[in-house]
């Protein structure tokens, strides 16, 4: 399978603070990778240097094979919380990186119109964000990414705001558009099941510095939905995770075991 995002020999710190040393992580165009660790290891500081906001002190980091600092705008980024504009409607949030590459405002809906029934928001092209529910804003952020054109998706614990039951809805929404679109995704997570359910690849990040990942193969059977938990292998990886964690921190609730 082809390259899409590869960390080599990676050093980063704050200052006097090492986050990475010596980091490599690689991921095949079309995987959809989980990273796994706790609170404060350097998740989000892994994100920003695979976006091209932060620059490795040592080491390369290849977006398609180029070992570049030209990431910036190459890849779609789906935050937390959501940061829709409450001005703007759910068509106008969705088109806005299509405005910022230049389109007419007729290209723009035009080209969100045709998105939105596969986001189930075909009703709801002119609503105000304060009008949606969570899920429905999730699911405008995450047509907002894909509307970069970046087909690297850096999704930032997109679920965590969302009640259990949005949440597992949205996880078997996120697979199906996954499947549909063939873009490559890492997902951060603090949630085991969540990490297992959704990917390829399960990445326990340890350590301060985070040096060499532990990477666990999924390798439950595809399409996936919520019965795959109950998978003798979904089971034994679970324990495998937890394991790993317990004594860095996920003993203080930072991540769950579901
Ligand atoms: N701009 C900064 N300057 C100095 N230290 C920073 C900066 N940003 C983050 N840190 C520190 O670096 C470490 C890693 O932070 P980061 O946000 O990457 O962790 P994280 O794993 O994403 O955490 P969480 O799971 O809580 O979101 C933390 O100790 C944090 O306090």
């Amino acid at each position: 399978m082809r390259e899409k995002l590869a960390f080599s020999g990676v050093g980063f710190s704050y200052g006097e603070k090492p986050i990475l040393d010596g980091f490599d992580l690689q991921l095949s165009k079309g995987e959809l990778v989980s990273l796994i660790g706790p609170s404060g290891i350097g998740k989000s500081t892994l994100f920003q240097l695979a976006a091209g906001l932060l620059q490795p002190d040592t080491g390369t980091i290849r977006l398609d094979g180029k070992s570049t600092a030209e990431r910036l705008g190459r890849v779609g980024y789906m935050p937390q919380r959501d940061l829709l504009m409450p001005w703007r409607t759910v068509a106008e949030n969705a088109g806005l990186p299509l405005e910022i590459q230049g389109f007419s405002k007729s290209e723009i809906r035009e080209r969100i119109a045709e998105e939105l029934p596969r986001f189930g928001l075909a009703e709801w092209k002119d609503a105000y964000p304060d009008e949606l529910s969570g899920g429905m804003r999730q699911r405008v952020s995450f047509l907002r990414a894909l509307m970069t054109g970046a087909d690297l998706l850096l999704l930032d614990e997109p679920f965590s705001a969302l009640d259990g039951i949005t949440r597992m809805e949205m996880q078997e929404w996120l697979l199906s558009m996954w499947q549909q679109t063939g873009s490559t995704m890492l997902l951060i997570t603090h949630d085991i099941d969540e990490a297992i359910l959704l990917a390829d690849r399960v990445v326990v990040l340890l350590g301060s510095p985070i040096r060499q990942p532990v990477e666990l193969q999924v390798s439950v059977p595809r399409p996936r939905t919520l019965a795959s938990r109950n998978d003798p292998e979904f089971h034994a990886l679970r324990g495998e995770i937890w394991e790993l964690l317990r004594g860095h921190g996920a003993a203080n609730g930072e991540v769950s075991e579901a």
